[in-house]
């Protein structure tokens, strides 16, 4: 398939709780080999689209496909299996599990039958738990974090606990990474190695969507971006056009963010 078809799109999506409008129907797609930034206050519905677009959210009106299949009604398990992956505000690792077995549960939907096969005491129970064990590792990697695979989460700074994190997300192979605020919590230099991480998983193949307040790491990562304020957008383009942009100056010279 072309890589210029294989997008996220969402058309018309609006979405309401008690009557109030939080997403007034948007248009958007985001595109693979691109890292697409997503910005705005406090408020603005960031969060809501990415739960909308993960199938947490059901927005009342709109379409939502990925490479031009629907993915109406699909729940959130249904969306990851096809690839669709976010992060969490909050790092949610397990406390009890070493950082490369928090990374293979990651990965668990590439397998037939899953995370809790890999720990019985079959052959292919074995082969499977081997299978992910190298997945994990090649994801850490990935990341710099080989040195960190045998760590607890509670032995790890949170700059380290962020990439964990997503190495998790990106275990599978996914088609779409959606991140949620992947700066939160870092101090400056964990948020340039997150920066440096996030442009070297950019790749042809990969939808690649982050929301975050941190402006230097969306203007510095991101090909295009989409500004929202009261759940419509008031600018989509690339960082120079948005930095450029009155109404997104107006609204962030008026805010209390950055
Ligand atoms: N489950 C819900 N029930 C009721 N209102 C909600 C729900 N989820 C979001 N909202 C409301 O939708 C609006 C948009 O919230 P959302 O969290 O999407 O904004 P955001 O841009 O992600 O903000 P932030 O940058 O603070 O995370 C807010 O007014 C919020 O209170």
């Amino acid at each position: 398939m072309d890589v210029a078809t294989k997008s996220l799109t969402g058309q018309g999506i609006a979405l309401s709780f008690g009557g109030i409008e939080v997403l007034k129907g948007l248009d958007v797609e985001f595109r693979a080999g691109e890292i697409t930034g997503l910005i705005g206050p406090n408020g603005a519905g960031k969060t809501s689209l990415f739960n909308c677009l993960t199938g947490a959210y059901h927005p009342q009106k709109g379409a939502i496909s990925y490479a031009g299949h629907s993915l109406e009604g699909l729940p959130p398990a249904a969306r990851a299996q096809k690839g669709i992956v976010r992060s969490f505000q909050h790092v949610a690792l397990s406390p009890d599990l070493t950082v490369l077995e928090n990374v293979m549960i990651g990965v668990a939907r590439n397998y037939h039958s899953g995370w809790l096969h890999a720990f019985l005491p079959t052959v292919r129970g074995r082969h499977e738990k081997a299978e992910m064990r190298a997945d994990a590792e090649r994801a850490l990697a990935e990341l710099g974090l080989a040195k960190a695979a045998d760590k607890m989460p509670s032995e790890l700074p949170p700059g380290m606990l962020r990439l964990v994190e997503i190495a998790r997300a990106i275990v599978g192979r996914p088609a779409v990474l959606m991140l949620d605020e992947p700066a939160a919590g870092l101090n400056n230099s964990e948020t340039r190695d997150l920066m440096r991480s996030l442009s070297a998983l950019a790749s042809p193949d990969l939808v690649m969507v982050v929301v975050e307040h941190d402006m230097d790491l969306v203007m510095s990562i991101c090909d295009r971006i989409y500004v929202l304020n009261f759940g419509a957008f008031v600018a989509c383009g690339t960082p120079a056009e948005v930095r450029s942009n009155e109404e997104v100056v107006r609204i962030y010279l008026g805010s209390d963010d950055d």
